[in-house]
Order: C-alpha cells, then structure tokens, then sequence
C-alpha cells in the first residue's frame, strides 16, 4: 500500500528550482513533445471548463512521458479579472502520479512552477529566435509572469536596457521594487516597444495591446497572455508580418485567439527547432505564441521532487 503523497508548497518550490537546472529539461521535453512519439510523451490539448459565474476557466493538463517514468497533471484556474482586480489571474496545482500503481506521489503549489517554466520556454524561444545582437529587452505586464519573466531574462542574457509598461503607474512602481536589477519605466506600449529588439507580452488583456507598425523588423516576440480562442495580445499585422513559431500546433489552433483569429500559419513548434528539423529565422521578425504545456509541468515537477528529496544530502 502506498503511503500519503508528498505535499511541496510555494516557499519550497521557490527554494528548490532553480533556472540552471530547468532550461535544460525544458528544452528536452520541447524537443520530446515535437518528435510525436507516444514512447516519450502523450499530452493531449489541454481540457477546459468554463466557470460562468466567475469568469474563468479549469484547465486540466495531462501528460504521461513513459520513457521518464513520468505521470502528471495541473490543475489551472485562470480568470478574465476586470481592470485592476487585485485577484490572481490563474492558480495551479500539480499531481505527480506513479505511473505503474497510479497512486499519487505528489502534490505541489503549482504557481511558482507556472511562473518559472513559462518565463523559462519564453526565454528559450529568445535564445533560439531572437538576434544575436539584440539589446533592448520590452516587458508588457508588470504581474507574477512580467517577474519571472524579468528573473530569467536577466539572468540569461545581458541586455542593456530592460524597460517594462503597464496600465497602472502604480503596477510598475511595484515591479521596479520587487527587481534587483535596472529598469526604465515606460508610460505607453508604443514607448517601451519601439526599437526593443525582443518584447514580452505577459498581460490580462483580451484585446490587441501590441501592434505590429511598432515592432522593430527582425524583432523577436515572446507572446505568452490570451490564451482563449477569442482573446488578444498582439495585433493581425504582426501576427502576419512575423513568422509564427508555437509551442504546440494543437493547442495554438485551438486556444490561441491570436492564430486563429489572424488566420497566420504556423511555421514550426519550438520543439522542431530544437530537434533540428526546422530553422530558427532569428533575421526575421518572429512570434512565439505561448500557450504552455504539460509536459514542462511534468518535468519541473520532477525537479522539485527530485531536488526535494536529496535535499540536506
Ligand atoms: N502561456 C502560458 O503558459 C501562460 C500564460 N499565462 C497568462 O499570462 C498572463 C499574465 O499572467 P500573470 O502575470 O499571472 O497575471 P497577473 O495578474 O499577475 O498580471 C497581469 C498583468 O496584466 C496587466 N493587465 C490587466 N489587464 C490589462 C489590460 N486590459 N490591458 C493591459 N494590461 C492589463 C496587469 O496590470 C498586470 O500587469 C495572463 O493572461 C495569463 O493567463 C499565465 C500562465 C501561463
Ligand atoms: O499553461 C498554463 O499553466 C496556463 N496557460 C494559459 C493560461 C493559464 C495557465
């Protein structure tokens, strides 16, 4: 009989991962997800159950990885929250599952490896995508994503000048004290994005925030928000001007308001340019719509229960 599962919770996510060690698994299970080897990894599009009365969604993310011996699902609330609600805009749970005797393993806050393994993709999707010489990194959102954000880009990558817009003056002035590094505070969009050579859009918003006439060509975008077939972020001028990179096609066709909505093409999940089996157009200007997947759950969950139990050792 197997005992109670394992319950790991913010603060002890928050110790035990670390970028260093997560890129790496990240960029695997990307790779893994592309290959479509059911051996390796089975992740269906994520389910959603609409919660009418509070305007939000269940997202329930499966995935099961054989050849890692890993079973695992997230639990994801996430809220369209009028303007300026101090709510969350999502909550998550993760459930790691022994996949031979189907008991649960363990139980973990699911926020922090929300936060960390999104800004994480997003960051490789930049180190695939972006130019080499790029400078001026632009973060949209001044929330928990917006900060994660920030943490592994700066960590990464050396850019000389980060600036970062939000909506309220107040949201930026909290994200300037919660940093330890520089930023410059922008008050329009089109202030914190004209000649950014990457921008991150990590806001609530469910219509077009960013627009493509003050893109930089060959810039790249990290596109992480709207995540309903009838939300935006970004503007059908860029989605069409920018090659179109997706962390899964199904899941890009079926959630995504802004590929589905500008009728782009997708030209390639990030896993095929990491397996090598399509190029990375870092001299044009790109788009990595962000929807998150499973199997970066799946993978930084393992992190933590891996890390959690030689810890002290
Ligand atoms: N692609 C992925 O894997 C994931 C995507 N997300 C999405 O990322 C976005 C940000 O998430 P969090 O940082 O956790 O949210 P948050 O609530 O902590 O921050 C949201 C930011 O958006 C701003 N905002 C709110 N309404 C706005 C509007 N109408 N126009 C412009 N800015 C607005 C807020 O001021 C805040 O700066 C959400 O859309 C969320 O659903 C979240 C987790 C994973
Ligand atoms: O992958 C996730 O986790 C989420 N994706 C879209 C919206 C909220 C959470």
């Amino acid at each position: 009989m197997a005992g109670p599962p394992l319950i790991i919770w913010e603060r002890e996510v928050e110790q035990l991962l670390l970028y260093a060690e997560l890129v790496p698994r990240l960029e695997d299970a990307l790779g893994k997800f592309s290959r479509r080897d059911n051996a390796e990894v089975i992740q269906p599009v994520r389910t959603t159950v609409a919660l009418q009365k509070h305007n939000g969604f269940l997202g329930v993310m499966p995935t099961y990885m054989e050849n890692d011996g890993l079973l695992c699902a997230k639990f994801v609330c996430f809220y369209k929250r009028e303007l300026g609600s101090a709510l969350p805009a999502t909550q998550a749970t993760v459930v790691l599952l022994n996949p031979q005797y189907g008991n649960v393993e363990a139980v973990m806050d699911g926020d922090v490896i929300t936060g960390m393994r999104t800004a994480a993709v997003s960051a490789v999707s930049a180190k695939l995508l972006m130019r080499p010489d790029a400078e001026v990194l632009a973060i949209l959102g001044t929330g928990k994503q917006a900060l994660s954000h920030y943490n592994v880009f700066t960590e990464m990558f050396s850019f000389k000048e980060v600036r970062v817009w939000s909506h309220r003056k107040e949201g930026i002035e909290r994200f300037r004290q919660s940093v330890s590094g520089p930023v410059t505070m922008c008050v329009s969009v089109e202030e914190a994005v004209t000649g950014a050579d990457v921008i991150v859009t990590v806001t609530r918003c469910t219509e077009p925030v960013l627009f493509g006439r003050w893109v930089k060509p060959g810039a790249h975008v990290a596109a992480v928000g709207a995540c309903r077939p009838n939300w935006r972020e970004v503007d059908d001028v860029l989605m069409k001007e920018a090659v179109v990179y997706v962390d899964s096609r199904d899941g890009a066709m079926t959630e995504s308001g802004d590929v589905i909505l500008s009728g782009v093409e997708v030209f390639a999940e990030l896993g095929d340019v990491i397996n090598g089996t399509k190029p990375a157009h870092r001299e044009k200007t790109t788009v990595f719509k962000s929807l998150g997947m499973a199997v970066e759950d799946a993978v930084s969950a393992k992190l933590v229960l891996d890390k959690w139990k030689h810890r002290g050792k």
